[in-house]
């Protein structure tokens, strides 16, 4: 069961609502029903699940519709139509006492500008919820200090807010936010008020914590660079339509259309690009060792490829023989390759970004193998042409031809 699911969901704003869902049903476009109705819509047609302990970004650009989204899924602001279920519970419906009991239980928020309280020390500013709910003062203190711990706020209890920098604010704004230890946790930019060093900071202590709390986060930015950061998965949305929805790598290497593309162009792709989504699939021809040069020249002719990775029975990888030394480890009348495999060759994992593999770009065409780490069995290869095309993001016309020649690799 999914921690959050959302089904067709849309929200307008203005009063003719109802006329403007209706033209939105019949296929109208947001310009028109703006024009007939008045009303915005901001958020149309949304549907995905977020998995229990996902990091779910929302990404897109300022009026995309984001922050309306992220409102409907506490009912901060209620949804024109469609469904909303936290576990399995259709929180459309919910009475607003329920509705009141589901938000301190399941959900808390953070914002952009913190929200704090100023004339309220930390400790009160984050105890304040509890403080709402009744928990009696001792338990709701405990609880307090012990969230302050957890952003690393200790020794500023008494402080008020006013007296913090940016960063520190918000990570009261968090602590406040994880006091009532709330299953899902809605972040609206929460981080774009700070200054560039602080936000990475405060990014990589978000990832830490997460790594402890394993809560249902949903994470609103504009920015991609940040989502990538810390998307478990990534929902792209552009004018009230979620147009894109996948794992960083998946956004990056095939985003959905130009809107997507346009965004993916400024990233630093090398640090996101795994060896799994630039290897030749399903081992790439191989040779076995049991082959023989005989064997081994007669996949290479058949391949036309002079490089070939050799591989036990099983398919552990052991090395790259070349065309050369297999004619002449025939014309020695050798009866196995042993002797001609390069065993001191780049081997990857399938989660070895490029940027890691940037060591591996040599000056003659050796491909990479990808591996399985727990068994070192071959997965696939990757061509020197796409490695460099990745890194530099250009080819020669040499380079050119090998990838044609390497795409031509067949499956065993
Ligand atoms: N209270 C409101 N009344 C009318 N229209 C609204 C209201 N709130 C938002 N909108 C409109 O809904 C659309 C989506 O806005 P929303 O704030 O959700 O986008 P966003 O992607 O979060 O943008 P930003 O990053 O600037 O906050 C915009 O066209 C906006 O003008």
């Amino acid at each position: 069961m999914p921690k959050l699911k959302i089904e067709d969901l849309t929200l307008i704003f203005g009063r003719e609502r109802n006329t403007a869902l209706h033209l939105l049903q019949e296929g109208k476009s947001k310009a028109a029903i703006l024009e007939a109705t008045g009303c915005t819509v901001a958020v149309k047609n949304a549907a995905f699940e977020i998995e229990k302990g996902e990091f779910f970004v929302i990404m897109g650009l300022s009026g995309s519709g984001k922050s309306s989204l992220l409102r409907c899924l506490n009912r901060l602001i209620e949804p024109t139509a469609g469904n909303i279920f936290i576990n399995d519970t259709n929180i459309t419906t919910l009475h607003p006492e329920d509705l009141q009991k589901m938000r301190r239980k399941e959900i808390s928020m953070v914002f952009q500008k913190f929200g704090l309280l100023p004339h309220r020390t930390v400790l009160d500013n984050v105890a304040f919820g509890l403080e709402l709910q009744g928990t009696p003062v001792a338990e709701r203190t405990a609880k307090a200090q012990s969230v302050i711990e957890l952003v690393g706020l200790q020794g500023y209890e008494q402080m008020q807010p006013a007296d913090l920098s940016g960063g520190m604010q918000q990570r009261v704004g968090l602590a406040r936010a994880l006091a009532n230890d709330p299953e899902v946790l809605l972040m609206d930019e929460a981080f774009s008020a700070l200054d560039p060093l602080i936000r990475t900071q405060m990014q990589d202590e978000l990832l830490d914590l997460q790594e402890k709390m394993h809560k249902t986060i949903v994470f609103i930015t504009h920015d991609l660079d940040e989502a990538i950061r810390l998307g478990d998965r990534i929902a792209i949305m552009k004018d009230g339509e979620v147009v894109q929805i996948g794992t960083p790598e998946e956004i990056l290497t095939a985003p959905a259309n130009e809107y997507v593309a346009s965004f993916v162009e400024k990233v630093d792709r090398k640090t996101i690009i795994t060896a799994s989504s630039l290897m030749i699939e399903k081992p790439t021809v191989a040779v076995f060792r049991k082959d023989g040069p005989e064997g081994s020249l007669r996949k290479m002719r058949a391949t036309g490829l002079d490089i070939l990775p050799a591989v036990t029975v099983d398919k552990h990888f052991l090395g790259f023989v070349y065309l050369k030394e297999i004619l002449e480890a025939k014309q020695r009348g050798d009866k196995t390759i042993e002797a001609v495999i390069h065993r001191d060759v780049a081997v990857a994992h399938p989660d070895t970004t490029v940027d890691q593999m940037l060591p591996f770009i040599a000056e003659n065409d050796k491909p990479v193998a990808v591996v399985n780490p727990a068994n070192n069995k071959l997965l696939g290869i990757i061509s020197q042409t796409s490695l460099i095309i990745e890194t530099t993001g250009r080819i020669t016309a040499a380079q050119q031809e090998t990838l044609s020649v390497n795409s031509q690799m067949e499956v065993i």
